[in-house]
């Protein structure tokens, strides 16, 4: 106790009346919380007859997941095979190696990170009826303003031009980055029709269908689009449903730093991929290898039949790897990893069998992308991810030397709701305008393409048999990305995937479809100030606009989280620069980060057999994104140390000092 008798301190009569005014806030807040619980319990409780009846519908239909009948799933059906720990001690490699599937990765509770789990939350699920209504205004009667006409008021480009203003220091490569990542920890399914097919929720792109599974986004009145209903389809709840809980939803894919991009997520896909002598099927052609041809007719990619003999639909480990030509090329590049590895390997180990050459690069693979996620991308770039503060808050730091300890088998290391359907979509404001080619002068940029004509189509990448490549990584390394601003090109935020689809609409119903709860929930959650009271627009002095957002939400308690968390400021970093993210979305994800961190019993820091040997670890410690660019890009001699930030100088790729080698005597 600061205050003894002895020294008890005299308040002048400001300091009593600011410790008076602080008093009735503090109170005027504990009475409007108990008052929005009170309500939050009553309309649970009016849900519970009606929504349980919705719940049990909702068990009983059979849910077919779009495109991904051949992983977990067999003939459509749902996967309900759990792990137990028994079954965990009788696999042979249980200590070695990671299963495919993310299952016996944690001992005591085998699935968590598993694939085809439910998704964890960090706050509870809000829905109006406790089950799956998504939630309205907390004045209990409104319902929420459409996502889309939220869009055209806080996120369309409003410089006068056509295009977002350049971060000027990051390259495209680390929103190609950010998006491999996120395709390494979450995957949500959606509803699709019987067989797979999308299904429609807007009759003409104008009349809703009334279906569970849509919530077809109502278009605004001051609209750029000329259809007034929007496709949306409800995620698929999670075959882990709980009876008296809110709908879960599913991640269809290990949530673990793991390469499940690059391998697949189930045994079916990983047979699929795999090549023989231990390393993975390409197409070979004459700019090199390249990733496998889709044969299953269901890739999500669709070709310009322009150039059909420079365009195919790539296989990959994740479905969504058409989705761009700069995605794709991460997929490629680190096919192209394991097979140069599993060479190495076998070069130091030749008695090896195909399965030990297998195990072992993939198991330096999903080091790698740990490393470069954690060193280059949340450290490196210039203004870091997340700042400092929440690096050392997290534990997000990487050891130099030696091994960590800090593996902690009470972290459920599964990717949070919040996470995948707010927070880590910030990447989606980094999105260019047009995608392109660099000479070898680096100055020549080939014609543009628009973003929007390079989504679902690999056409860049794959085009001229692959001998464009080397063209498309100079682009990627030189571009910078656009800021991590409010502003979305219309590339994706009127024409996504060339239709008249808008991503940023997407984003926010999807949160209201899972039941995110608001903006202003996750500020408490993270420990950040939460306004008074409904009115109290004043206190988000961190948000930008906040004239528009009154004129958009009925009361501060009702802001989406995708809104809210872009249009914060950002932080600034140890140096005093700005990092990418504002506080809330930097909290979720640094908590989400600490978790894939200490909750993976394979970590690449921790000891052998888990991790590697120390001489081993110290070699993967050296890698950067530049040296596996440099390693396996045909005709690449030089670029910059790190490639996830726009060149300063280049370096020859073989100067060690700079891009350094993996010596892979150390295992032998
Ligand atoms: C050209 C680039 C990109 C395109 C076209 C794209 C497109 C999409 C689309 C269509 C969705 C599903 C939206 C929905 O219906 O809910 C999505 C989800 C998502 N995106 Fe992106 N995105 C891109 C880049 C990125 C980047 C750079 C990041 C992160 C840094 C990112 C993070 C996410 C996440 C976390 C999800 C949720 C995944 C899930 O739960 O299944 N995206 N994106
Ligand atoms: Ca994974």
């Amino acid at each position: 106790n600061l205050f003894t008798s002895k020294d008890e301190v005299e308040l002048t009569e400001k300091e009593l009346e600011s410790l008076y005014k602080l008093e009735t806030l503090l109170d005027e807040r504990e009475r409007i919380n108990k008052d929005r619980k009170k309500k939050a319990k009553r309309l649970v409780l009016l849900a519970i007859e009606e929504g349980l009846e919705k719940s049990e519908k909702m068990k009983e239909r059979q849910i077919y997941y779009r495109n991904i009948e051949n992983s977990a799933c067999d003939n459509g059906s749902r996967s309900t095979k759990r792990a137990t720990t028994n079954e965990c001690q009788k696999l042979s490699t249980v200590n070695e190696y990671r299963t495919i599937d993310g299952t016996c990765n944690n001992l005591d509770k085998p699935n968590w990170g598993a694939a085809f789990t439910a998704q964890p939350r960090f706050i509870d699920e809000v829905y109006t009826d406790g089950v799956n209504t998504p939630r309205i205004s907390v004045d209990g009667t409104s319902s929420l303003t459409s996502p889309r006409t939220i869009s055209n008021s806080v996120f369309k480009i409003t410089n006068g031009k056509k295009v977002s203003r350049a971060e000027g220091f990051n390259s495209l490569m680390s929103l190609n980055w950010g998006q491999f990542l996120d395709h390494d920890i979450v995957l949500t399914p959606t509803f699709a029709e019987e067989h797979g097919e999308d299904i429609q929720c807007c009759e003409d792109n104008s009349i809703p269908i009334s279906r569970d599974e849509c919530l077809a986004i109502e278009m605004s009145p001051d609209e750029d689009l000329d259809i007034s209903c929007m496709e949306f389809v409800r995620s698929a709840p999670s075959p882990d449903i709980q009876l008296n809980a809110g709908n879960q939803v599913t991640n269809a894919i290990t949530s673990f730093i793991d390469g499940s991009m690059v391998y697949g997520s189930s045994e079916d896909e990983e047979r699929q991929l795999k090549g023989l002598g231990g390393k993975m099927k390409v197409k070979s052609v004459s700019g090199g290898d390249l990733l496998p041809e889709d044969t299953s007719g269901e890739a999500f990619c669709t070709l310009t039949g322009s150039d059909p003999v420079d365009d195919y639909c790539q296989n990959a480990g994740d479905i969504r790897v058409n989705v761009q030509p700069g995605l794709g090329h991460l997929h490629l590049l680190f096919v192209r990893e394991h097979n140069r590895i599993v060479d190495e390997l076998k070069n130091v180990q030749p008695s090896w069998t195909e399965d030990q050459l297998y195990n072992e690069a993939r198991k330096i693979i999903g080091a790698i992308i740990q490393h470069i996620t954690y060193n280059e991308y949340f450290a490196k770039l210039f203004s870091d991810l997340f700042g400092d503060e929440i690096i050392d808050k997290y534990d997000l730091r990487l050891l130099s030397e030696g091994y960590s300890k800090d593996y902690n088998k009470d972290i459920n290391p599964g990717t949070r709701v919040g996470v995948a359907t707010a927070a880590l979509r910030f990447g989606h404001t980094q999105i260019p305008h047009e995608m392109a080619y660099l000479s070898n002068d680096y100055n020549t940029t080939s014609s543009d393409t628009e973003m929007q004509f390079t989504l679902k189509n690999p056409h860049l990448l794959v085009n001229k048999a692959g001998s464009k490549i080397l063209d498309l990584v100079r682009y990627m390394t030189t571009t910078p990305t656009r800021a991590a601003d409010r502003e979305f090109e219309g590339a994706i935020r009127n024409h996504l995937f060339n239709g008249l689809l808008d991503l940023t609409s997407l984003n926010i119903q999807r949160g209201r479809d899972h039941g995110l709860p608001s903006y202003t929930a996750w500020r408490e959650y993270c420990g950040l100030s939460v306004p008074l009271s409904d009115g109290d627009w004043d206190s988000l002095t961190d948000l930008l606009n906040k004239g528009k957002l009154r004129r958009l939400y009925k009361s501060v308690h009702d802001i989406d989280l995708y809104v809210g968390g872009i249009l914060e400021r950002r932080m600034k970093t140890g140096r005093g620069d700005q990092s990418y993210l504002g506080p809330t979305f930097a909290c979720i994800l640094g908590k989400q980060f600490q978790n894939l961190k200490l909750g993976d019993r394979f970590w690449y820091e921790r000891p052998y057999p888990e991790g590697f040997r120390e001489d081993q670890l110290q070699e993967i410690r050296k890698v950067t994104l530049a040296t596996v660019l440099c390693a396996n890009t045909d005709g690449l001699t030089e670029l910059q140390t790190l490639a996830l930030k726009r060149p300063g100088r280049r370096r020859n790729c073989n100067d060690e000092r700079f891009i350094p080698k993996i010596d892979f005597n150390k295992w032998k």
